[in-house]
């Protein structure tokens, strides 16, 4: 369980995360949504060690891990995925999944010279990992493309697949639909749910895709001005007087993006 209380993100004199308070249930798919600049962003970069938080505290499990910085979170089985997949173009999909776990013996001068049948042991384990996460997210016919001529779906994926190299247990995924083609996207929705059903993910899903977070996420935030507005079901949501509010005030595009019909 994530617990965040009071946290401020401010960048000068503005206030991009202003009093967020929230709970991230252990083994829920979460939903983030908000109206455009509402601070989901700045939220996940504070929780996920990317921005040290101007004020206010983030637990997991209990533990204190305001400010922690990503590789410590990351350690702790805390990853972040971004709106822009941040995937290395000239290598394979395969050969980005097996860079993702930490501390490879081949990353030592003495093993690369002393240590090569432990590293060529290593080298089969994680490749056959990555081969079985390609096949989890049907995309194993892409082990030897290049991940830099991959598709921007095909790119979401393939983070997923960098989350599963190490057994993450709470993902923040920040606009998995942004610029996915329907097709790709009903696949990235269901490696979601077979995580967390399978697995025991918990995930924490920023979206403007109301029909996505509606069919993936159990509970919902609504985000406005950097604090929490509204929590509970998608339907719960999309009626409150206060969530309506929020999006009109923002302009019509978001108000559509709601799916509000008050
Ligand atoms: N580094 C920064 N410096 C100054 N202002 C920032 C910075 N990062 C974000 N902001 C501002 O903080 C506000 C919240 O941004 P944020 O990206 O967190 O919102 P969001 O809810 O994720 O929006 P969107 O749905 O459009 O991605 C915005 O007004 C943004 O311009």
């Amino acid at each position: 369980m994530i617990v965040v209380k009071n946290l401020h993100k401010h960048f000068g004199g503005f206030h991009a995360v202003d009093g967020a308070s929230l709970t991230i249930e252990k083994g829920t798919i979460t939903g983030l949504i908000g109206p455009n600049g509402a601070g989901k962003t700045t939220l996940f970069n504070v929780i996920a060690g990317l921005l040290p938080p101007t004020s206010g505290r983030v637990t997991m499990e209990g533990r204190d891990i305001t400010g922690l910085p990503p590789h410590e979170l990351f350690h702790r089985g805390l990853l972040r995925t971004f709106q822009i997949a941040h995937e290395f173009a000239s290598m394979s999909c395969r050969e980005n999944l097996m860079m993702v776990p930490p501390r490879q013996s081949g990353e030592t001068l003495w093993n690369t010279w002393f240590g090569r049948r432990r590293i060529a042991d290593e080298e089969r384990a994680l490749r056959a990992k990555a081969d079985e996460v390609l096949e989890f997210l049907t995309i194993e016919h892409l082990a030897d493309q290049r991940a830099g001529q991959i598709s921007g779906g095909q790119k979401k994926l393939l983070e997923l697949g960098r989350t599963m190299m190490v057994d993450a247990r709470i993902v923040f995924l920040d606009e998995v639909g942004a610029g996915v083609n329907r097709t790709l996207l009903n696949t990235i929705g269901e490696a979601i749910l077979r995580l967390n059903a399978e697995r025991d993910y918990t995930f924490v899903v920023i979206e403007h895709d109301m029909d996505f977070i509606g069919r993936i996420c159990g509970p919902v935030i609504c985000m406005a001005e950097g604090h929490v507005l509204a929590e509970g079901t998608l339907d719960e949501i999309r009626a409150n007087e206060d969530v309506i509010e929020a999006y009109l005030g923002t302009g019509l595009k978001n108000r559509a993006k709601i799916g509000a019909t008050a």
